[in-house]
């Protein structure tokens, strides 16, 4: 092995300067989830894919061919969809042909990997197609799965490079590094050094705003913040703070009540309210945008809801904004409100303009949010730090270890025995 693995959390962690991946057959795992129009099935932010590019250039100038492995949305979700367009976004971004193999690890997959050329690339079509890839599980179980038995002998190494899937024990993450040789390719690699640097648990106020779908992953990020005291203030949009609103005692009125019910969150509610007992600093929305019966569209004070919640309201983002303002150090991940519709993005919006704008460091992680930024080119690079990672980002700052990171610490130190 080489010398310049990256330190965190006790793990040590090769990149690619440190082992030898000149001339071989690489399975590369990337995370180019990406928000999805659930009305055309188009996808509304390209980041994430561009993000890959100087690995993928970097890995094939060294006279490797390589598989790209990557998941997209989860099943039963509108954008559970098949990675084609992803392809055609890499194909355009790197200038030349990489073949979409519409299969994970069946036959025809193994086939096209077996006669690859030098200098080759396939985009294999999304692995959570494959059931084992959802169970979360120890790597020494995924790496019995079939998925990385049938996949791993066509392989000479392994390059883990999805920095926004790492909170994630899955198979393409975790199993692949206990056969194979690996590092971490330079998406990661750039992720968890700026972090490290930009992340300072002394600096204060610390702000996080967080907002979004994901409400399970948000609950765990936020009891990680709160039993550390990482965070100053906590504010919440999305469907995080309508469970906090309930975890206060706040009536939702009845359509918000089944909406979270479909979704199985009002079992999280005594989970809610142990985080606000123990004085965790949540900060919830004094009013929301809603959506009433027959599609008119109205303000409405959180204690007296009555329409279908999509955004926080203008006083919110006036209450938000004012403590956004002071922050020395502003944490960003999940919209605050149902942003594919035109008519509930000014939440998001207002809240991300005024971050811009601040004194403090912003950190921006999280597929809706980065994708509200049009295009990170005007963003200042030495204020703000656009992250890959939403969830994990999030934990990684909280200071959980990551299973993938801790995945290709076993590797790194079981190398010899490969
Ligand atoms: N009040 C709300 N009700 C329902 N869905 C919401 C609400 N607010 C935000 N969302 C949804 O959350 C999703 C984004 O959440 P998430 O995937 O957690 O964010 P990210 O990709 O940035 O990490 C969007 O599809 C958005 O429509
Ligand atoms: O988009 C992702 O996470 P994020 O929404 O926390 O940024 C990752 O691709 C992980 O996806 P998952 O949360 O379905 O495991």
């Amino acid at each position: 092995m080489g010398i310049l693995l990256i330190k965190i959390n006790n793990l040590q962690i090769p990149t690619l300067d440190d082992v030898d991946f000149v001339g071989k057959k690489l399975l590369v795992r990337i995370d180019i989830n990406s928000p999805v129009d659930p009305k055309t099935g188009e996808l509304l932010d390209d980041s994430r894919i561009k993000a890959y590019i100087p690995t993928i250039k970097e890995l094939l100038e060294k006279g490797n061919s390589i598989v790209l492995i990557s998941h997209q949305g989860r099943p039963g979700d509108s954008d559970f969809i098949s990675l084609n367009e992803h392809a055609n976004l890499l194909n355009k971004y790197l200038g030349f042909n990489v073949e979409f193999v519409e299969d994970v690890m069946g036959p025809y997959a193994r086939e096209k990997i077996k006669n690859m050329n030098k200098g080759e690339i396939i985009l294999l079509d999304n692995v959570r197609f494959v059931s084992e890839e959802l169970i979360e599980a120890p790597p020494s179980q995924h790496a019995k799965s079939y998925l990385v038995r049938r996949l791993y002998p066509l392989f000479e190494g392994y390059v883990n490079d999805a920095f926004a899937a790492s909170h994630r024990s899955q198979a393409s993450l975790v199993g692949f590094p206990m056969l194979l040789k690996s590092s971490v390719g330079r998406v990661m690699e750039r992720e968890v050094s700026a972090l490290a640097k930009v992340f300072n648990p002394e600096d204060f106020p610390k702000v996080f705003v967080l907002g979004g779908g994901k409400v399970l992953d948000s609950l765990r990020i936020i009891e990680n913040l709160v039993k550390r005291r990482l965070a100053d203030r906590i504010l919440t949009g999305g469907l995080i703070a309508e469970l906090f609103a309930l975890a206060k005692g706040l009536d939702l009125g009845r359509e918000n009540m089944q909406i979270l019910e479909k979704k199985g969150l009002i079992s999280l509610v005594p989970r809610a309210r142990r985080i606000l007992l123990s004085g965790g600093p949540i900060e919830i929305p004094v009013d929301f945008k809603v959506e009433k019966e027959g599609g008119k569209i109205v303000e409405e004070p959180s204690n007296k809801v009555s329409g279908i919640i999509k955004d926080i309201g203008s006083t919110t983002m006036e209450i938000y904004s004012s403590f956004i303002k002071d922050a020395k150090l502003i944490v960003m991940r999940g919209p605050m409100g149902v942003i594919e519709d035109e008519r509930f993005r000014d939440g998001s919006k207002k809240i991300l303009e005024n971050a811009l704008e601040s004194q403090g460091y912003l950190i921006i992680g999280g597929g809706h949010m980065i994708s509200m930024l049009g295009g990170t080119a005007e963003v200042n690079s030495s204020k703000v730090h656009v992250s890959t990672g939403g969830g994990a980002l999030l934990l990684f700052l909280a200071g959980e270890t990551l299973p993938a990171l801790e995945a290709l610490d076993i590797s790194s130190k079981e190398a010899i025995k490969k």
